[in-house]
């Protein structure tokens, strides 16, 4: 059955919907979903269809993926990440993919879950003598960043140099959050004190991961070949608007999509699993992402990635996992604080397991609940809240029930986790946080059709890369800090919700009480009764 967009209902001449998406964004998708399947909004001059249909989504990011392009809002991420995985697609996107997978496979995680609990430990720490309330979301966005930094360049990589980065790359996803919704690109253009700042710190993190994978590269005698030579010396520079052109894609290095293998051959088991003292070439390894990146090797070329794209899958990584993680654990915390019940839920999993110390890698398969909390956090404030795709090609977007829905190339969608996650239909009472959805009933059942709309990792050859990876560190975080912390919300209201780059809020500030561990290894508990707001 062909399936109209309905039109949405409001829109200014010129600007179309611009100013509803600008001020009042959740809300403004939230309410599509009642024109049906699939609505249209019209942003400036340009047409964009949203579907409301998680069927449809599904559609068009697994069975019709091929049919689609990222959309031009990934352009600011260029600028950034240049030729990095979340900005390219077709062929070159597929390769790349493939040769970073094992970098993040499950067999790793334990060796960065050492990683993430040890900083956990020393990160949350910090909350101690802190009577005043604190910006929960600074501390995790710092243990965040510091933990991926970590994981990627290991013990290579000194205090200052982490430092650098997490001062680095809050700036970036402000400045990517601002420009990406410039649809007229000016903005980045202009002299304002973001774009300084962006420049500035853009230019201190291409200069030190530049510097730590050349150093890596020269450590581990790998041959360099002259692109990486090339690359190196860009590196040094640090001026990123050296090496890229207006569209902020570095020059000179043409359309990727041309470069790679359209078949999406496989990778070589030599790219699996890192670790041991020294390879067939003498490299001193450290068992980190790097070192998987550097090894990964295309199985039917025999090619490895050039030094540049290594520092571009890097920056990828560093974008794709700070915010999306903090935000997430900030939301929970603050959740957590307004729920007695789940909260005591929570305490009672964590001190049974933990007593009081901090999560590790074998806890994980016994901190189910901690997971729940996680997945209902995820679903009421996914990060990646808003994605869109240009069709390549004039297509068929279709799901049983649903109907189809044709597009010409070049036609813009749009679909929010957020909305979908909140469908009322799929679940019930969507704006209550309610971990034990996940326990039994619609939402546990993994066929089930609020399972399929619970899409916050994405699906698809873009899902994130980096899943496995983020459960691992928001679950030990979790349990960490609800095994020794109490953190306690500042105002009467909870934060709102702020439509950034992620979703974000506008007031993360709370208070930490100290859970004191009982005698002789009991479970810990609350030093005070005093009331929760
Ligand atoms: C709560 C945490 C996270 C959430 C909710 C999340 C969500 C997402 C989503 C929705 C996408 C797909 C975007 C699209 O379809 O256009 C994505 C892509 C990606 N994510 Fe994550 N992410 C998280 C953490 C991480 C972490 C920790 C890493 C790395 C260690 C990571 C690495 C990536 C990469 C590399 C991609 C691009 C994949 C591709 O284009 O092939 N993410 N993420």
């Amino acid at each position: 059955m062909p399936l109209v967009p309905a039109p949405a209902p409001g829109g200014l001449p010129l600007l179309g919907h611009a100013p509803q998406m600008l001020r009042r964004r959740l809300a403004f998708l939230e309410s599509l979903r009642e024109l049906g399947p699939a609505a249209t909004i019209r942003l400036g001059r340009g047409t964009v269809t949203v579907l409301n249909d998680h069927r449809l989504v599904r559609d068009v990011l697994s069975a019709r993926a091929g049919d689609f392009g990222l959309s031009p809002h990934f352009r600011v991420m260029k600028r950034i990440i240049g030729n990095g995985l979340l900005a390219t697609d077709g062929s070159f996107h597929r390769r790349q993919r493939k040769l970073l997978m094992p970098a993040l496979r499950q067999s790793r995680m334990r060796a960065y879950a050492e990683i993430m609990s040890d900083l956990a430990q020393r990160h949350l720490d910090g909350l101690r003598g802190t009577a005043q309330p604190v910006d929960v979301d600074r501390i995790l966005m710092a243990l965040a960043t510091e933990t991926v930094t970590r994981c990627l360049f290991s013990t290579g990589v000194a205090q200052h140099q982490v430092d650098r980065v997490a001062e680095a790359v809050p700036v970036l996803m402000e400045w990517a959050g601002s420009r990406g919704m410039d649809p007229t690109g000016l903005l980045a253009k202009l002299p304002t004190p973001l774009n300084r700042r962006f420049r500035d710190g853009m230019s201190a993190l291409d200069t030190l991961v530049g510097g730590l994978i050349a150093e890596r590269c020269a450590g581990n005698g790998r041959v360099r070949t002259d692109e990486d030579r090339e690359a190196g010396e860009d590196s040094g520079v640090g001026e990123d608007s050296k090496d890229r052109n207006d569209d902020g894609v570095r020059d000179g290095r043409g359309d990727r999509d041309e470069v790679g293998d359209p078949e999406g051959r496989g990778v070589s088991d030599a790219a699996a699993g890192v670790t041991g003292p020294a390879g067939t070439e003498g490299r001193v390894e450290q068992g980190d992402l790097l070192d998987a990146m550097l090894r990964a090797t295309d199985a039917a070329t025999g090619e490895r990635m050039p030094e540049r794209q290594v520092h571009d899958e890097a920056m990828s990584f560093l974008i794709a996992s700070t915010e999306s993680v903090s935000r997430t654990l900030t939301w929970a915390l603050h959740l957590l604080a307004r729920d007695p019940d789940v909260r005591a839920k929570l305490h009672a999993e964590v001190d049974a397991v933990l007593a009081g110390r901090t999560a590790r890698w074998e806890d994980i398969p016994r901190l189910p609940y901690t997971r729940h909390v996680l997945s209902e956090v995820l679903r009421l404030y996914p990060p990646g809240y808003l994605i869109s795709r240009t069709a390549a090609r004039d297509t068929v977007v279709r799901a049983e029930g649903a109907g189809e829905l044709p597009l010409a190339e070049g036609a813009m969608v749009m679909f929010s986790y957020y909305a979908l996650q909140r469908d009322p239909r799929l679940f019930p009472e969507p704006g209550a946080f309610r971990p034990e959805r996940w326990e039994s009933g619609e939402a546990a059942c993994p066929g089930g059709a609020a399972r399929q709309a619970f899409l916050p990792f994405g699906l698809g050859p873009h899902g994130c890369l980096g899943e496995g990876f983020a459960w691992t560190e928001m679950t030990l975080v979790l349990a960490s800090l609800a095994a020794r912390w109490e953190l306690r919300a500042v105002g009467e209201e909870p934060p709102r919700a702020v439509a950034a780059f992620s979703l974000s809020f506008d007031d993360a500030r709370m208070t930490a009480v100290p859970r004191v561990p009982g005698p002789r290894g009991e479970a810990p508990r609350c030093p005070t009764a005093a009331p929760h707001p």
